[in-house]
């Protein structure tokens, strides 16, 4: 049975979801990550660490842009091969040097990608320990751990610490729970029981396709 989300209807709220919903929807029927969809789930968490506080806004920022950059591509002159990860990247090979592209301003859908990527690393992590956390876990050392388990050996030193001042002032496990407006704990419990493995899914796909084209440093 799907779970109402509780944020009285409104746009702004955060609605986990939607974003499982999101998740779902953007692995097709072969196989391939629509990038709509996978912007939509990205969008969707945004609005929720949105809702945390301005201290998240220098992480949003970034994670926005890099979606207004894949999205400018979407809906560009060759929108018909930003369907999906796997036409974009064939695109974007037969285009030629994918790692100069990746230099450039603005730089290639793929580079693009391949950051929000790695975050969802990070996101699968934290989910999952977020699902199985007791009443006195804290979602700032939650967070963190996955950090420092995906994300953190691709950033610089000033960004990993910055990223551990902003965890740090995460909310309790309860309010966070509050914040995701899904019900009651053994609901939200239940519906990141489904939420991960739709993200491990979307995950291992993609990492399949940068492996395959050998693109997963692209500067
Ligand atoms: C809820 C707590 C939110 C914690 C977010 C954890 C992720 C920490 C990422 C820190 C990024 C800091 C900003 C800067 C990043 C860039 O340097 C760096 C590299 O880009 P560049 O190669 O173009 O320079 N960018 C990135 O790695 C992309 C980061 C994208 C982060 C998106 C994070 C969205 C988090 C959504 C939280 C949702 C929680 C859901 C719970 C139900």
């Amino acid at each position: 049975m799907a779970t109402e989300c509780k944020g009285g209807g409104q746009e702004e709220v955060f609605c986990l979801r939607d974003v499982l919903d999101a998740f779902r929807l953007c692995l097709d029927e072969r196989g391939e990550v629509l990038l709509e969809e996978y912007a939509q789930g990205w969008r969707g968490l945004i609005k929720f660490m949105n809702s945390l506080g301005t201290m998240f806004s220098f992480i949003s920022s970034d994670a926005v842009s890099k979606l207004d950059i894949l999205e400018a591509y979407r809906t560009g002159p060759h929108a018909d091969r930003y369907r999906s990860l796997q036409t974009m990247a064939r695109f974007e090979l037969e285009a030629g040097d994918l790692v100069a592209a990746s230099r450039r301003v603005p730089p290639s859908g793929c580079r693009t990608f391949l950051r929000l990527h790695r975050a969802l690393l990070w996101l699968r992590l934290f989910l999952e320990r977020l699902r199985t956390s007791g009443e006195n876990d804290r979602p700032s050392t939650m967070c963190s751990e996955a950090y420092d388990r995906s994300l953190s050996e691709h950033h610089p030193w000033i960004v990993r610490q910055a990223s551990s001042v902003a965890f740090r002032l995460l909310p309790t496990r309860s309010a966070f729970f509050e914040v995701m407006h899904v019900g009651a704990e053994e609901q939200v419990v239940a519906m990141l029981g489904e939420a991960v493995p739709a993200i491990e899914k979307v995950y291992d796909v993609s990492q399949a396709v940068y492996t395959e084209h050998n693109m997963l440093d692209l500067p």
